[in-house]
């Protein structure tokens, strides 16, 4: 046979047997009848990954031959989770996997429930690189991630007993059987030293970037399988190893410690994920995460691209990159480093031929959280990009001083310079300048990026600026997380929604249908019951599963405004106290503080303080449960979705850029309370009224009202519910033993509240009454759900991919035909 001919493994039960038992020998190194559960997941993870491989590679062949265009997505983070049944069900191969290791008499859910997390993301951005990866390879696009293998992902959180503890995440603690370490792909990164001028006799000038600190990035491959397709994609994480040579100042000098101990410190830089997700963070090792990774990926995306024999003007046609917010936007001057400086372009072929190749996406307006890098620090850590960023900048303020004359203020709001705070780089601006796409989340986020942090942009560049509203894979967040609704579906429409989500809305026309509505109600109690069990397993609180399950869950953070949900169950449970009848409700909370936001972790503790009081009441019993879930990751995400009743939607307006926790719980049957913030809109339109609780001021009123509104103590002395909660929280009730702990807090509900958490109080309690009422009559709550559910077809990830496929990379699906 053609020695190249790639082996084609069976996927039948006896093959899969074969592979798994052969793998628990040969790869895993244990005797069948001794090997651990843990063997028996690494070795049927090897099989499966020797079956993926086999597919990357063909996918690899189809599109070196088929000459495509393919897309590169850089990104910090990516919030994969587990990964085992994804791939299993991915490949089209979870039943036949789950009978061989049956036949070798092993459980497939036990081992399922082994594996850990792989949480190299913080929240919503790191989550949907994850899905778009997905949907890339299930609709056949050529599509790459690049990113960190960080040795440590976002940290494991502990409540004891009531405040945020964080553990590290040793994620690799067992090795990881998915990555294929490539020690033939490794790139030298540079770091510090200085640039030294060449003047040339033709004129021009060139530039050496010399001495400084170098560190190697390794490639570590992830194969990222589509959903029943034979295309396979790939997943490219880079390690930061240390170069061969020492420094021989220490060696010479004997101190060969400190030698070696240089060396390692150069490994720290893909160590650990920085877990927060709304501070730029401004430290020095940030700084080389972005631009290690970036580098590396670039050195890699030029040697494929030009290996496949194509020349450097074609970059562009070939090759799209995505940046993934401005952490990787150093990638703009890298690239031109690249081009003029390895490469010998000249500066406007190569910087023409940058912008045509990247598009930047913007995941946040929060000021906070946009990075800027001290001049400073930029000029010491990266010497030559400083250079190159100054160039770029003096070539695009050329461009805006020719479009308006005079106008320094433009200039200086435009500068990727920053001149007052002491001189800092934009990064943002550096985006936007060196791309040809920019792009926000959801609409109501475009529409603001082009009317507040970038209106001088989107009046130099209109069209430039489009909108992707973000989406959710239904693999994972669907048929893996809610098998009892898939099946559900299966029976009433088929299963081709699976492939094209939009197919949902063919239940439409059942939603008044009285079995459809028990079966779905069914449904839903099934997988709160199984919720109930594992909230009863971690926190030992008991749940009903027949009370309304209320859930926020989401990063912690001011203006996603759990504050909101907690003195609605503070309302409720002074009112239940005081002998009101108020409809029973189970209130779960989920979610990471960044560890050093101080008030976010601050609200974790009071949300706890005041669980535990709530639980314990006998006055209560089951009419008020508060739980928060610890450790709030991708794999509890996927229990808790399917079992909500409500999904808390309740950012301030205005500051949601889109969220996709929201899509989730809604396609799972759950109906959202929310303000019309981020996607929330978006929903609204695609759900219908009826079928959703709006609430609150509108992105425009928040904005009235932060100019002249009431401030938060009138509106108190109008609501004396409000005001008994908020009283109740800060006079220590539910820190009996240290009642000054909340003092702060009330104080600054009372007299700061920059998220109108008061303002917005009592229209959202209205909104949850709404909510009760529609819940007490299950028949028009099973209708309102199943409508939810069939008209989200929209937020489907995949058309998310083919708007960015279609509005900014330009590249069509490539699928691997089934004869290859
Ligand atoms: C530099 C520190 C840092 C790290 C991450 C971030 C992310 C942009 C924060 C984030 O995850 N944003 C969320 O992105 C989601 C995906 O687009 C949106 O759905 C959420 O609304 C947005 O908050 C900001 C700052």
């Amino acid at each position: 046979p053609e020695v190249t001919h790639l082996p084609n493994l069976p996927n039948d039960v006896e093959g899969l047997r074969q592979s798994i038992r052969d793998a628990v020998v040969r790869v895993v190194g244990e005797d069948p009848r001794q090997a651990t559960e843990r063997d028996w997941m690494e070795a049927l993870a090897f099989a499966i990954r020797e079956r993926m491989v086999e597919r990357r590679l063909l996918t690899r062949r189809q599109f070196a031959d088929e000459d495509v265009k393919r897309v590169y997505y850089l990104s910090m983070e990516y919030l994969i989770g587990r990964m085992l049944e994804a791939n299993l069900r991915n490949m089209g191969i979870l039943e036949p996997a789950r009978q061989a290791m049956a036949d070798l008499g092993v459980n497939l859910d036990t081992i399922l429930d082994l594996e850990d997390d792989a949480a190299l993301g913080n929240g919503g951005l790191g989550r949907l690189a994850a899905c778009i990866l997905e949907s890339l390879a299930t609709q056949g696009y050529p599509g790459y991630g690049y990113g960190i293998r960080y040795e440590f992902g976002m940290f494991r959180q502990e409540f004891e007993p009531y405040h945020q503890v964080e553990h590290p995440d040793n994620w690799l603690r067992y090795g990881n059987p998915w990555e294929f370490p490539r020690s033939d792909r490794k790139y030298p990164i540079h770091f510090y030293g200085h640039v030294v001028e060449h003047h040339h006799p033709r004129g021009e000038t060139r530039y050496t970037w010399e001495n400084g600190e170098e560190v190697l990035a390794m490639a570590y491959d992830y194969p990222t399988a589509g959903y029943g397709r034979r295309n396979v994609n790939n997943l490219r994480l880079w390690a930061a190893k240390a170069t061969r040579d020492f420094d021989l100042r220490y060696f010479n000098e004997g101190d060969y410690i400190r030698a070696v101990a240089d060396k390692a410190e150069s490994e720290t830089i893909s160590m650990v994920l920085y877990p927060n997700d709304a501070t730029a963070i401004g430290k020095e090792l940030r700084l080389k995460q972005e631009y290690f990774f970036v580098s590396a990926s670039l050195q890699d995306i030029l040697d494929r691209h030009l290996a496949l024999g194509y020349n450097l003007d074609a970059l562009p046609d070939k090759v799209a990159i995505q940046l993934n917010d401005t952490h990787p936007a150093i990638a703009v001057a890298e690239l031109m480093r690249l081009l003029v400086d390895c490469h010998e372009l000249s500066w406007d072929r190569a910087w023409d031929l940058a912008r045509r190749t990247f598009a930047y996406t913007n995941h946040t307006l929060m000021p906070e959280a946009l990075e800027t890098w001290p001049v400073e620090l930029m000029e010491r850590v990266l010497p030559r990009h400083m250079g190159i960023i100054y160039q770029i900048n003096h070539d695009f303020l050329e461009q805006v001083r020719h479009r308006y004359p005079g106008d320094n203020d433009r200039l200086a709001r435009l500068s990727i310079i920053d001149e007052q705070n002491g001189r800092r780089v934009r990064m943002a601006h550096l985006a936007v300048v060196g791309s040809h796409r920019v792009n926000g989340v959801a609409a109501l986020h475009t529409q603001l990026l082009q009317e507040t942090l970038f209106e001088d942009f989107y009046n130099l560049w209109p069209e430039r600026f489009v909108n992707v509203t973000n989406g959710v894979t239904p693999r994972l967040w669907m048929i893996q997380a809610n098998p009892a609704l898939t099946e559900l579906l299966g029976q009433r429409i088929g299963n081709d929604w699976q492939y094209d989500l939009d197919r949902l809305r063919a239940l439409e026309p059942y939603a008044h249908d009285a079995d459809l509505q028990k079966a779905f109600l069914d449904v839903k109690r099934a997988n709160k019951v199984r919720l109930a069990n594992l909230v009863r397993e971690r926190t030992g609180v008991e749940l009903n599963p027949d009370v309304m399950f209320d859930v926020q869950i989401k990063r912690i953070h001011e203006y996603k405004r759990q504050l909101l949900k907690l003195l609605h169950v503070v309302d409720l449970y002074r009112r239940i106290r005081a002998g009101e009848d108020v409809a029973p409700r189970v209130v779960l909370f989920g979610g990471k503080a960044a560890p050093g936001y101080a008030r976010a972790k601050g609200i974790i503790q009071v949300i706890n303080e005041v669980a535990d009081i709530v639980n314990h009441d006998p006055a209560v019993g089951d009419r008020l449960k508060c739980v928060f879930f610890p450790n709030y990751e991708v794999s509890s995400a996927s229990i808790i979705i399917p079992a909500a009743d409500v999904s808390e939607q309740i950012s301030t307006a205005g500051f949601e850029a889109s969220g996709t926790g929201n899509m989730k719980l809604a396609l799972n049957g759950a109906l959202t309370i929310g303000t019309l913030d981020g996607a929330n809109i978006e929903i609204r339109d695609a759900v219908g009224e009826e079928s959703i609780f709006i609430f609150g001021m509108t992105a425009d009123e928040v904005v009235e009202h932060r100019r002249n509104g009431p401030n938060p103590e009138a509106i108190l002395a109008q609501q004396p519910n409000l005001a008994a909660a908020v009283e109740m929280i800060e006079s220590g009730f539910f820190t009996c033993d240290d009642p000054g702990t909340h003092g702060d807090l009330g104080r600054y509900l009372r007299h700061e509240d920059p998220f109108f958490v008061i303002a917005d109080y009592a229209a959202y309690t209205e909104a949850c009454e709404r909510a009760d009422t529609l819940y007490a009559d299950r028949t028009a709550w099973a209708e309102a759900a199943i409508l939810n559910v069939a008209r989200m077809g929209y937020f489907s990830i995949d058309r998310t991919v083919r708007d960015y496929a279609n509005q900014i990379w330009d590249i069509i699906p490539e699928p691997v035909a089934p004869s290859r």
